[in-house]
């Protein structure tokens, strides 16, 4: 019953071009803003953000990252690493531009590709990594939470700081950040706005390792990616998205309604105000 109607679910995101023979995964259906390599030995692709100068989540970064996502996995890739091509940056989470003064209809299909996003990377069939090369606050944490594994390289910072500067979460990204983390940490966090370093995040499991350079990040990937050899892929496949149901069920039982509870709290003074705030720090930090 649970498997079935996580099935039926799945069903409405799977993607579409499984027909598609992508052996040589180009990223011809998107706009180059990520860029996918699969290493012919491991048959491992590695899913580059590539957007200067910080991989902010604009429409059509997430646009790109959904086709690669799509494309990995209708490719039957051994698994997927997400990292980035800044060396200082994983990403910086939303495009703090959509989100001041938006225009409405504009802010709807920015949300709802959010939350494609979130969906399509939370539950991709294939064993997903994140290598961290780089800060990863707010979306950009919970980008690397959706993934299965986490390794991270030193002197950076992640987590979801968003009460700094006035801003709720939804719950589905609450549940996200909980699926990692113990819930009385994940309450303190989000209530301080808390952005951890790399030392803090080893230690209370947001990340699972910690690298040294890039390319040992990848290899520690591909090494995690490694432990599934022995399971059925179907079968893994299945059990992942079992227990991921109640995280995802929350999103997929109301998208329309977290749609607009959150366009709303976006047009409320206290986000425009702090958002306002948040961006003039932004530029004053030069
Ligand atoms: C009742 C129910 C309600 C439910 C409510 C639900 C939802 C509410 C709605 C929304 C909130 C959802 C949660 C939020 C999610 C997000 O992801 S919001 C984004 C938050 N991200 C940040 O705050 C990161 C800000 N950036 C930085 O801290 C730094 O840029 C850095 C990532 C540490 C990198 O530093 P550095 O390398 O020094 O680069 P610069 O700071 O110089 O940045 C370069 C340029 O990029 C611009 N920029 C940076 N981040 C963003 C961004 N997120 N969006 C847009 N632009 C960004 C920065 O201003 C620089 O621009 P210029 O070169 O000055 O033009």
């Amino acid at each position: 019953m649970l498997r079935n109607s996580l099935i039926g679910s799945l069903r409405q995101i799977k993607p579409i071009l499984c027909s598609q023979s992508l052996r040589s995964l180009s990223n011809g259906a998107n706009s180059g803003l990520t860029t996918i390599e699969v290493d012919d030995k491991s048959g491992i692709a590695t899913l580059s953000m590539n957007l200067p100068p910080v991989n902010t989540l604009t429409l059509n970064l997430m646009h790109d990252l959904i086709d690669s996502i799509n494309q990995i996995e209708c490719n039957k890739s051994r698994g997927l690493i997400l990292t980035s091509s800044n060396d200082k940056v994983f990403s910086a989470g939303l495009d703090l531009k959509e989100l001041y003064k938006p225009d409405q209809e504009r802010l709807k299909e920015f949300w709802t590709i959010f939350q494609d996003l979130w969906l399509a990377l939370h539950l991709c069939g294939i064993p997903t990594a994140a290598a961290i090369n780089g800060h990863a606050p707010a979306a950009g944490c919970i980008m690397a939470t959706a993934c299965e594994y986490r390794v991270m390289l030193p002197d950076f910072v992640i987590g979801v700081h968003a009460t700094r500067f006035s801003f709720l979460v939804s719950k589905w990204m609450m549940l996200s950040y909980q699926s990692v983390l113990p819930r009385r940490i994940v309450e303190r966090a989000l209530n301080q706005g808390k952005l951890f370093s790399t030392q803090e995040a080893l230690e209370v499991g947001l990340i699972d390792e910690v690298a040294g350079s890039k390319k040992e990040a990848l290899a520690q990937c591909a090494a995690f990616i490694g432990t599934f050899d022995k399971a059925n892929p179907i079968a893994r496949t299945l059990t992942k998205r079992m227990c991921r149901d109640s995280d995802v069920t929350e999103l997929l039982r109301d998208r329309a309604g977290d749609l607009r509870a959150c366009v709303d709290y976006i047009n409320t003074p206290l986000f425009q105000e702090g958002l306002s705030a948040h961006l003039e720090g932004l530029k004053e930090k030069k």
